[in-house]
């Protein structure tokens, strides 16, 4: 385990989130001192986990694009929705880690859509831009967790990468519980993408072929999408039950 100094909490705000779909829900917003990469990150603490239980966490990496304006292209926005009420039910912590475009920022990312659009897929087009598939270090987001006393952990995330960091820098990771599966006809080829190349778990593996979808923007209707996949299409609800299944607990 690295030897990575302390962070102290820095403020601690209330602030009620209101969601436009009417879901609402009171938080407490945590920042920090000391933490190892200099960014803001920020700490969304939800309900209150029942005695003798380990709370659930989601590390959130930023998507302006999907978090904020609410974009097709991935499933960024509606994962933080479904995270803020799983979490406030059982008690747990969002930690919102400024690490746009997997790290690399939001110019870049937009760089790579650009890319995307001729053909690249996601992991393809940060090469191609001279940049690493994915930037992301979780040291600060274990040194959040434990300036909030959290030591042991269920991990609300699809990314074997999280859980393995997390557990590198000494945080016990107990189960990783997947999120729900939000496809739209735009960011269908993205999570496809995830599961083959950094083993997400998403149930796509078994998509006979998705280089079949050969005009996705043909597809305005996400309904027409789901003959293809097989999957749900966006329901919050339904998506998550649709992957209950692959729950794991991660040995050690
Ligand atoms: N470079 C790059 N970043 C992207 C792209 N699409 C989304 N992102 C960023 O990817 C991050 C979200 O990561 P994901 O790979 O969707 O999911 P994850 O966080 O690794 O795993 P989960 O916990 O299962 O959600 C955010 O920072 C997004 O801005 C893309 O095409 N290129
Ligand atoms: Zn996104």
């Amino acid at each position: 385990m690295p030897d990575t100094p302390a962070a102290t909490s820095r403020a601690r705000v209330r602030v009620p989130l209101r969601f436009q779909d009417g879901y609402g829900v009171d938080a407490e917003l945590v920042t920090f001192h000391g933490l190892a990469d200099g960014a803001e990150h920020v700490a969304v603490v939800l309900g209150d986990p029942a005695p003798g239980t380990v709370p659930l966490v989601r590390l959130h990496s930023e998507c302006l694009t999907g978090d904020v304006f609410g974009s097709a292209r991935c499933d960024c926005g509606p994962q933080l929705r479904e995270a803020v009420e799983r979490i406030a039910e059982r008690g747990g912590v969002l930690l919102y880690l400024r690490q746009e475009g997997r790290g690399i920022g939001l110019y870049n990312k937009l760089d790579a859509y650009a890319l995307q659009d001729q053909g690249l897929d996601t992991y393809e087009a940060n090469a191609a831009l001279g940049l690493p598939e994915d930037d992301r270090d979780y040291t600060a987001a274990a040194q959040m967790l434990r300036a909030l006393g959290i030591t042991a952990l269920d991990l609300l995330s699809n990314n074997p990468d999280k859980a393995a960091q997390l557990r590198y820098l000494g945080i016990s990771v107990r189960d990783r519980v997947p999120t729900g599966v939000f496809t739209t006809a735009h960011n269908v080829r993205y999570l496809h993408a995830k599961v083959v190349k950094t083993q997400h778990t998403l149930p796509l593996a078994n998509l006979p072929d998705i280089t079949a979808v050969t005009d996705v923007t043909a597809l305005t209707d996400v309904t027409d999408l789901t003959d293809v996949t097989g999957l749900t299409a966006h329901p919050e609800r339904a998506g998550r039950a649709g992957v209950t299944g692959l729950a794991e607990r991660d040995a050690g």
